[in-house]
This record gives structure tokens, C-alpha cells and sequence, in this order.
């Protein structure tokens, strides 16, 4: 039997007074001790959606379930680490300083500020002061104060915001090792590829509206094949008539099909024997920004080429 999910959120809305839908009857569910990718552009109602599930918020309508309990219930907050829209601490503290106020605040022993210091790999910087701290420092400082409690569920809200390719890496494998760990984590993100690497599952959040919810792999959905031939228009009507292709689109020499990757050797051997050259034949896979465009018609934000 399946265990109750870590988060289940049904018809939620945040509608402002000034007219805003935020966020526009979305449902969506985290099942525990997943990696669950919040994707969508700025604006799409991502931090509105983290804060409602901490209880910041009170939604508009709609119901929502963390941990089993309502939004905000104590006992469910004292599983949930979490960091929103930047993490805030006292400049002139040390990161490590930083941190036994906040264990003290929650009634944390504070032989867990080293193994939350060590996790974030902050131990050897940890009597800096915060304001000398890197943007990477401080978000893993972040991570870290979200990790005190040992929480079953950690959202973070961009986290990787303002990092550079550096930050951003080590950020990624942190949360990946959460996961790896049996965390449950809700990752927040406008950054397509970072949810692609990071995340087992994914919803896509667009103008307050969930679009879709499938597993990464689902959602970039087969790996193309994608033949170069010398002669396009025959090799179309030839991939055509075999019953295990479909979907087959051209793009000047090269047609791009559907087809179960053990089939490969067969398309290939179908169009030589027809008579047909092929220069090359590759598998690839759609990258899930290609499935964001599709299934948004919006620019999305994309990550440095050299990340
Ligand atoms: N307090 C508020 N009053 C009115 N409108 C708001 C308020 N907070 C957020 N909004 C609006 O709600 C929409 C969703 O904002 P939200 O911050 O949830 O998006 P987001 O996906 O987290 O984007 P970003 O990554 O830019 O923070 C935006 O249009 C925003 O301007």
C-alpha cells in the first residue's frame, strides 16, 4: 500500500485583493521521500504556493495537506525545513553563531549545528562572519538552518537564484543528496534543466495554473531517433509503412521519429535495403525545455549555456 502522500494540495487558489490569481485551483500531489520540481516562470505562482503550504499564507480556497495536517499545524512544522525567498540572518554572527540562535529558537541540540554545517560543506567557514559569506554560502546556510530539525519534508523556493555556475552545482548536488538521503523535497525553480537533473518528478506551474504532473522521464517523454539520409522523401515513405515508427517529422535531411529504442537497428536496416543512404542515425532525448514551450507557448528562462 501506498504511504499518504507528504504533500497533497486539491482546487487551491490565492486570488489578491487587487485582482491577482496567484494561484488558480491547482491540485498536485508530493509523494514522500521525492525529489518534486516546482517549474515554472517568474511570476507563476511558485513562492505563493510554498507559503501557502507553510501556513504563511491562508489560501483563498481549496485544501491542502502537509505532512497529513493542515498547513501552519505545529507538528507538522516541526518536520518542515524550509527556505523561502532567501534566507534571512544577522550579518555581524558567524554562519555557526547564526545558526545556535535559531536552535535555541526551536529547541534544537546543538551537536546538530556541525552535522548541518558539515552537510552544507560550510564546517571550515563557519566562524566567518555572515556578511562575508559568498551568495552560495549564504543559500547553503539556508539549506543548512532549513536541515536543523532533521525534517522529513525541506522546501526550497529558487534556490539557486543569483548563483553562480559554481554555487549552482554544489546547491544541485545538495538537494539531490536530501533526496538520496529519503527526504522529501519540493524544489522550486524557474530553471528547466536544473529540474531535469535534480528532480524524480515534476509540475509545471504557469500564470497560477498547474499544466501538467508526470515524472521527468515522462515528461520529455520517448527519445527521438533521428535519421540524416540522402534522400528524405523516400526514407519518409519507408519509416512510414513500418508499423513500429511513428510521429515522423523532417527537418531538411534528417527525419526525427518515435520509436522504441531495441527498433533502432531495424529503421536502419529498412531504409539500406531500400536503397537509401544513411549518414547517420542518433538517439536524443527532448530536453524538458522543449516541453515547457510546448506546453506553455512562453518564453521560459534558460539557463547560461556555459552551466
Ligand atoms: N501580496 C501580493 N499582492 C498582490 N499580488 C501578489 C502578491 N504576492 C504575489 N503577487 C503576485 O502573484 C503572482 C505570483 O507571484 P509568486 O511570487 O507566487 O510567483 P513565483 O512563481 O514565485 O515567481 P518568482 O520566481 O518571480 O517569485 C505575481 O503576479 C505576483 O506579482
Amino acid at each position: 500500500m501506498r504511504s499518504e502522500p507528504a504533500v497533497e494540495v486539491r482546487g487551491l487558489s490565492k486570488h489578491y485583493p487587487n485582482g491577482v490569481r496567484a494561484v488558480d485551483s491547482i491540485s498536485l500531489t508530493v509523494q514522500r521521500g521525492e525529489v518534486y520540481g516546482f517549474l515554472g516562470p517568474n511570476g507563476a505562482g511558485k513562492t505563493t504556493t510554498a507559503r501557502m503550504l507553510l501556513g504563511l499564507i491562508t489560501p483563498t480556497s481549496g485544501e491542502v495537506s502537509v505532512l497529513g495536517r493542515a498547513p501552519g499545524d505545529p507538528e507538522a512544522l516541526a518536520r518542515i525545513g524550509a527556505l523561502i525567498e532567501g534566507p534571512g540572518f544577522y550579518p555581524f554572527l558567524s554562519g555557526r553563531d547564526n545558526l545556535r540562535v535559531l536552535a535555541r529558537y526551536a529547541r534544537v541540540d546543538r551537536a546538530r549545528i556541525d552535522e548541518v554545517l558539515a552537510i552544507v560543506d560550510l564546517s571550515d567557514r563557519a566562524g566567518d562572519k555572515f556578511s562575508g559569506y559568498s551568495l552560495g554560502m549564504k543559500q547553503r546556510l539556508g539549506v543548512a538552518a532549513a536541515l536543523l530539525k532533521d525534517p522529513d519534508l525541506v522546501i526550497l523556493d529558487e534556490p539557486t537564484n543569483g548563483l553562480d555556475p559554481a554555487g549552482m552545482r554544489d546547491m544541485r548536488g545538495l538537494i539531490r543528496s536530501l533526496g538520496d538521503e529519503g527526504r522529501t523535497v519540493v524544489l522550486s525553480s524557474h530553471l528547466l534543466r536544473e529540474v531535469q537533473q535534480v528532480c524524480d518528478r515534476v509540475g509545471v506551474i504557469n500564470n497560477g495554473t498547474v499544466l501538467t504532473e508526470s515524472t521527468v522521464a515522462d515528461l520529455r517523454g520517448a527519445a527521438e531517433l533521428r535519421v540524416t539520409t540522402t534522400e528524405p522523401k523516400r526514407a519518409i515513405q519507408v519509416v512510414q509503412s513500418l508499423p513500429e515508427v511513428s510521429d515522423v517529422a523532417v527537418d531538411d535531411d534528417t527525419l526525427r521519429l518515435s520509436v522504441d529504442e531495441s527498433h533502432t537497428a531495424y529503421v536502419n536496416r529498412a531504409l539500406v535495403e531500400s536503397g537509401i543512404d544513411v549518414l547517420e542515425l542518433r538517439r536524443e532525448e527532448r530536453e524538458l525545455e522543449d516541453v515547457f514551450f510546448e506546453l506553455t507557448n512562453t518564453e521560459a528562462t534558460k539557463e547560461p549555456s556555459h552551466v
